[in-house]
């Protein structure tokens, strides 16, 4: 059976060299390209990539996903930023190129996609939630992609439910001090030297609390994820938004 042929975008970044391992190892895999900032986009057609690996930043993204949109190349995007603006645009370069799948994952690793899953099962059965995220001092956007689609499901689940806002008695605050507000969740982002990438989703009710922790140790742990979704993104055209399309959660 003939290999895969995958390409990374940001291969020289901290979850870009790790992914370039990751698909050297994988023996249903060939790495045909590892481009970096500077590099041609014209090297990833000319290297025939069936999929392209996007982990580059959130001003390269578009212009990376326009390319390979426009060449029938599937994407696999670790990359943050997402707007409901730029998937509208997304969504407009697929429609010129039907055959073409992009997945966008706010978090590969399992356990990160379970918490968000256990967070939108929660969410209607308690008064209160917030969402801390926590990572490494070099990530240059807050909140995390995965924060913001943490919330976005528990403001949806709550919605659905016909759950009350949060209740909170604030008057007077400084700036910042309540978080970011996400869809009416409110979202905090702490950068720590020696961290890597941790989410916790607190929920309180009358009497109790439900803390839902999830902890990415190593870049490895994104690795999994980012492998299962070069497999199916080529044969799921159009955009897919999160990695549990491709898993059987239940
Ligand atoms: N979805 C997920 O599970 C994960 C997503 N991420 C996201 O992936 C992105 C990258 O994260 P890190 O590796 O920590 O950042 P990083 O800064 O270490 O790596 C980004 C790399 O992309 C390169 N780059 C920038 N523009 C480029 C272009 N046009 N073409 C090719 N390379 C380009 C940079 O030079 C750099 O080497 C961030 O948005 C981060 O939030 C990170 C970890 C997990
Ligand atoms: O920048 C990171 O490191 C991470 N970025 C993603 C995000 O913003 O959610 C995924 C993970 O948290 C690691």
């Amino acid at each position: 059976m003939s290999k895969l042929r995958v390409a990374v975008l940001g291969a020289k970044g901290r979850i870009g060299s790790e992914a370039v391992r990751a698909v050297e190892a994988a023996e249903d895999m060939e790495l045909v390209a590892a481009l970096g900032r500077g590099d041609k986009l014209e090297a990833l057609a000319d290297s025939g990539a069936q999929v392209a690996v996007e982990l580059t930043t959130p001003a390269s993204v578009m212009g990376n996903l326009d390319f390979c949109v426009r060449h029938g190349i599937h994407a696999v995007v670790g990359t943050t930023g997402w707007t409901d603006e730029r998937l509208a645009q997304l969504t407009g370069w697929l429609d010129q190129s039907p055959e073409t799948g992009v997945l966008i994952a706010p978090n590969f690793s399992i356990g990160a996609v379970l918490t968000m899953k256990f967070a939108q099962i929660a969410a209607p059965y308690f008064e209160s939630v917030e969402v801390v995220e926590l990572h490494h001092p070099n990530k240059v956007d807050a909140p995390s992609g995965t924060a913001t689609r943490t919330a976005q499901l528990i403001a949806d689940a709550r919605r659905a439910a016909g759950t009350a806002p949060a209740p909170d008695a604030t008057v007077t605050a400084l700036d910042g001090a309540r978080g970011a507000n996400v869809d009416g969740v409110p979202v905090h982002a702490v950068r720590l030297r020696g961290l890597l990438a941790h989410q916790e989703v607190l929920l309180g009710g009358e009497g109790e609390t439900l803390t839902i922790r999830h902890d990415s140790l190593h870049h490895s742990s994104f690795m999994p994820g980012i492998l299962l979704g070069a497999r199916r993104v080529v044969t799921t055209p159009g955009l897919t938004f999160g990695l549990e399309n491709f898993l059987d959660l239940g």
